[in-house]
Parts: C-alpha cells; structure tokens; sequence
C-alpha cells in the first residue's frame, strides 16, 4: 500500500469521526499513520481498510459493497471486508485491514490485523500438482493453492522465457512508454522461491498423458501428477501473406512480443497495424502516444463493431482519428515487403514497423492431443474440470457452461481466466466449487477506458443511456428484452451493479 503525505482534508482515524458522520451503508476516508484509511459501515459493524486496491491502486471508495466484500471500481477486483483478502482477480495482493473500536460515541482505527490464513479445504489432499501455463490463470491458481494451505509439490510449467507478467499490460502504459519495466512482472522471482513454487521457464509441455497421470517435456522427461490445470492460453493468429516473416512484422502476446514492438518503434517512423479490434487499437493508441504515424488496415465497416456495435464502433473510430490514427476500413492486405504494406484493393502504404492484431487462437493441442473432449477449446464443467477427471482447465482455453448466457463459452479476459485459475485451486483441493462468475474485460484507449460485463455474440437491441460521445454512457445489449451484456464508459458503478446484478440472478436460481 502506498505511504501518503499527510493530508489535511482527511480526517485523523486515530483521533476518530463522530459516528454521526458514517450513515448505515456509508463510507469514508480517513488517514491514519500516513495510509488512507477507508471505513465502512454496514449496520452495527465498521470494517477499515487501505483505501486503495492493491491492482492499480483504484479508489476503493468509489466501488460497491456487495455481501462481505468491497470490489474496486476500476477492475472489479473483491477484497474481504474483515481481512482484507484478495478474493477475486485481478488483484492479487490483500489490502491492509485495521481494528476499529468505538468509544464515546466516536469511531477510531486501531491496530493493523494480521494478514489472514486459510484452512485447508477437507477430503484427501493431491501431493502433487502441476500447472501447464505461467499466465494470468496458470499464476493465480498457483497463487490460491499457497493461500489454502497446499503444501505438496507445485510445479508450474511455461514455454515463455519470461515469468508471469502483466499481459494486459503489454499493449497499453507498456508500450506506450508510460510504464517502467519492474512493474510488468506479477511477482519477483523471491516469490516464486518463498511460496515452494517450482516455476519452470522455457519449459515446453510435449504431451500429456491422462491414463499414467504423467506430462512429457519437450526434452523427452516425464512428470507425475495428482491433478493437472491446463492453462495454456492463445496464439496470435498470423495471417498467411507474403512477407509475414520479415523482420518488422509482429504479433503482440509475450514480453518478449512487446519488447520487440518497443525496439523497432524507437527507429520507426510509420506504423500499420493490422486488425481493428482491442488489440490491434490498444497497439495504436500506444504508438500514436510514441510519436508514430499510424494506419490501421481493417476488414469491418466499423472498428470493433461485431462485439460493440455500430454507435461504439464510430465513437472508437472517431476516437482514434481524433488521436491521428488513419483507418483503411473494408479493406484487407496482400502483401508486405520491407517497405510497407500493399493493400487488396490497390493502394499501398508505406511501414516500417507492422503489428499484426487480427486474433488469437487457444492453445488446445495437448488437451487435444490428449483425447480430452475439445469444441474450439477445451471443455470443461462447471467445475473446470475437463473430460479427464483430476485434469482441469482454466483461462482462454477452457470453454466452459457459463450460467449466465446459458451457453458454454470461451472468452479471452485476464479477470475471467485469473479468477477461473483461483476457482480450478480450489476444486483441485477437493471443493465442489461452480465457476459462475460473469465474464467482464476492461480496455484503454488512451486516456479513456470502457468496462464490460456479461457476453453478447449477437443481440437484438442495443439500449443507450447516457452520451457516448461525452464517454459518459451504458449500453445495454439485448435480445428478447433480455441484458446479456452491459458496457459503461465514465461509469464504473454501474459496471459493478450490473456484474453484482448478473450473480445475483444465478445465486438466486
Ligand atoms: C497485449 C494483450 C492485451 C490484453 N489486454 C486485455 C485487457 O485489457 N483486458 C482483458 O480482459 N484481457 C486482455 N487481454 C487478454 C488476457 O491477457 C488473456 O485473456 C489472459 O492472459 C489469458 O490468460 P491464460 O492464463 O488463459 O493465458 P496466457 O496468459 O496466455 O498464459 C498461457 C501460458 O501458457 C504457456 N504455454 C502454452 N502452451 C504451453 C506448453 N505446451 N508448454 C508450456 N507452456 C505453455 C504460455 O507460455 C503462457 O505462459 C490481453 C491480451 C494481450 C496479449
Ligand atoms: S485497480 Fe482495482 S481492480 Fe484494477
């Protein structure tokens, strides 16, 4: 949490606020040694905790209380309210939760509490687990394992070089030159030490064998497992064009992707990105904010118009110019050279840098390979668990029933597949716990960021409230008047009211 200055606006927690001054459901932030201190009252009991989410320090303030969790405005993530736990992705660390007493008719902060432990949920425990996947569900199943107790062998496999990074990340502050480097990392490497996780990088998983419970390395060795989560995430797609392996072309998934991008951009003078949707946009916004001129090569009328819709679709676009980004809209390439980018429909721009964001597709082979039962993904239950029993699968790979559109589906999220990795670590640990969270993503684009939750492929209607253009709005996408999916811009309350809305409505089935 980070230390503050003194602030003299705020109220001092070790002197009190009179209990007037927090109403049955109110907040309010105080300070207390240097920290910001947000206090919550629900009925006769007043929870303290640090006023900042521990993702990226969001307001914690600004975001709602739903049962005993608070969740944060900006990502949703859920902290319990008497001990500070991370309970949901994206966050991953608790935030610091405070005694609170009540004397004299005043409220005061008192001691920190310690951080919170965990019981080992009940049933025969696995000695052995093994991830396939260092990303954003591979990590944090890791993570929640420690956090229940698991004290066997954990042994986490990834073919990237690079250890668990903040992926979503690699196409926004990152890139666009506004982040150092130290903050890419989801942990340093002391954790991994501290926490007895076997993390293997560079590691290639060849083939998994479900029958003698044993994956087989790419260098021919054998490991064996009591339970398995897959979480081998997605590729980009790379189209098949002449010119696709020149040096200047990429494709944005690694660290070591984003790097790559960074290093050619600070000689680049012209950038075109292939693909108008988040990806393929977020890497335009950044490189508009690195000073490159930026052509955006696109088949659609409209960008991102198949998941947003045709009034999204022209504000982004609308956004983006007014950043300087050209669109070649209803327009495809056919080949790259070392100059530049030759489009089907004659014309030619010049590039010396292309970033091809035109997909991605999940990683089944080895479930695939496996015998697993595999639909454009792998399948799993409503447990995560695949057709293999012991063998679970979480994050962009596993297509699961989602309760909430009442199809199985398979998204590509970093809150669905962190908070799908801490779901499958407890399942692994023998609880019978549903995966029913609503999916929900988040973009950037420039200084602007939508939030949205629930899934839409196709709707009938699609409701406005609000002024999009002001960035001030909810959509509501919907078929036979019923909401699949809510986006906000400018209000992230409502985001966090439709995504309580949406869990509720299971719960209550
Ligand atoms: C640039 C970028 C920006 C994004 N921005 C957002 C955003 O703003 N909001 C949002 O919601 N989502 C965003 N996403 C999507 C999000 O990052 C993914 O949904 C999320 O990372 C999926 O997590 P995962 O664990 O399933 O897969 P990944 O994070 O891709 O991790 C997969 C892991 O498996 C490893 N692996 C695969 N096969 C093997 C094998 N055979 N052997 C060993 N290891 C293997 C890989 O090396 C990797 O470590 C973004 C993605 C990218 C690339
Ligand atoms: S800042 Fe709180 S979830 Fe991201």
């Amino acid at each position: 949490m980070a230390e503050h200055q003194e602030n003299p606006d705020l109220p001092d927690l070790a002197r009190g606020v009179a209990e007037a001054e927090l109403a049955d459901g109110g907040m309010l932030v105080g300070q207390f040694e240097g920290q910001s201190v947000l206090l919550v009252r629900r009925g006769e009991e007043i929870f303290a905790i640090s006023a900042e989410c521990t993702h990226y320090s969001g307001p914690l303030a600004s975001g709602l209380v739903v049962g005993g969790t608070i969740r944060c405005p900006w990502h949703h993530a859920r902290f319990d309210l008497r001990t500070g736990e991370a309970v949901a992705a994206p966050a991953l660390a608790p935030v610091s939760c405070w005694a609170v007493e009540r004397r004299l008719g005043r409220i005061m902060v008192g001691k920190k509490k310690p951080a919170p432990g965990r019981a080992l949920p009940g049933g025969s425990a696995p000695s052995r687990i093994i991830i396939v996947g260092g990303g954003a569900a591979g990590f944090a199943a890791a993570q929640r394992l420690r956090d229940l107790g698991y004290s066997g062998s954990l042994v986490m496999l990834s073919d990237d070089a690079d250890a668990p990074v903040d992926r979503p990340n690699l196409s926004k502050d990152f890139l666009a030159g506004a982040a150092p480097q130290d903050w890419m990392p989801l942990r340093d490497s002391a954790f991994y030490e501290k926490q007895c996780i076997d993390l293997r990088l560079a590691t290639s998983v060849a083939a998994i064998d479900v029958g003698a419970s044993e994956v087989r390395l790419a260098d021919g060795a054998r490991l064996a497992y009591d339970r398995l989560l897959l979480a081998t995430g997605a590729e980009p797609v790379r189209l098949s064009l002449p010119g696709v392996d020149l040096p200047h072309v990429h494709t944005l998934r690694t660290f070591a992707d984003c790097r790559a991008i960074i290093a050619q951009a600070e000689t680049a003078g012209r950038a075109v990105v292939m693909g108008a949707s988040f990806i393929g946009l977020e890497v335009a916004a950044a490189l508009r904010q690195r000073g490159l001129d930026v052509h955006v090569v696109a088949p659609g009328k409209r960008p991102m118009e198949r998941i947003l819709g045709p009034q999204m679709g022209d504000f982004i676009r609308a956004l983006h110019e007014q950043r300087g980004v050209v669109f070649h809209l209803e327009e495809t390439a056919r080949a790259i050279t070392a100059t530049g980018v030759q489009l089907a429909g004659g014309g030619a721009l010049a590039a010396d840098l292309v970033v091809m964001g035109v997909g991605v597709r999940p990683r089944a082979q080895l479930a695939e390979a496996a015998g697993l039962r595999t639909d454009r993904g792998v399948m799993v239950d409503a447990y995560l668990e695949t057709s293999a029993p012991g063998v679970f699968a979480a994050g962009d790979i596993a297509r699961w029933p989602d309760p909430h559109s009442g199809a199985a589906i398979r998204v590509e999220h970093w809150v669905v597949a962190g908070r799908q990795g801490q779901t499958a670590a407890a399942n692994m640990l023998g609880e019978r716990r549903k995966y029913v969270g609503a999916p929900f993503f988040w973009s950037q684009h420039y200084d602007l960021g939508l939030n949205y939750v629930g899934h839409a492929e196709a709707w009938d209607t699609i409701e406005v409230d609000g002024d999009i253009a002001a960035g001030d709005c909810t959509l509501r996408y919907k078929r036979e008047e019923r909401t699949l999916a809510v986006l906000t811009m400018g209000r992230d309350l409502e985001s966090l009211a439709a995504e309580a809305g949406m869990e509720a409505g299971i719960a209550a089935v």
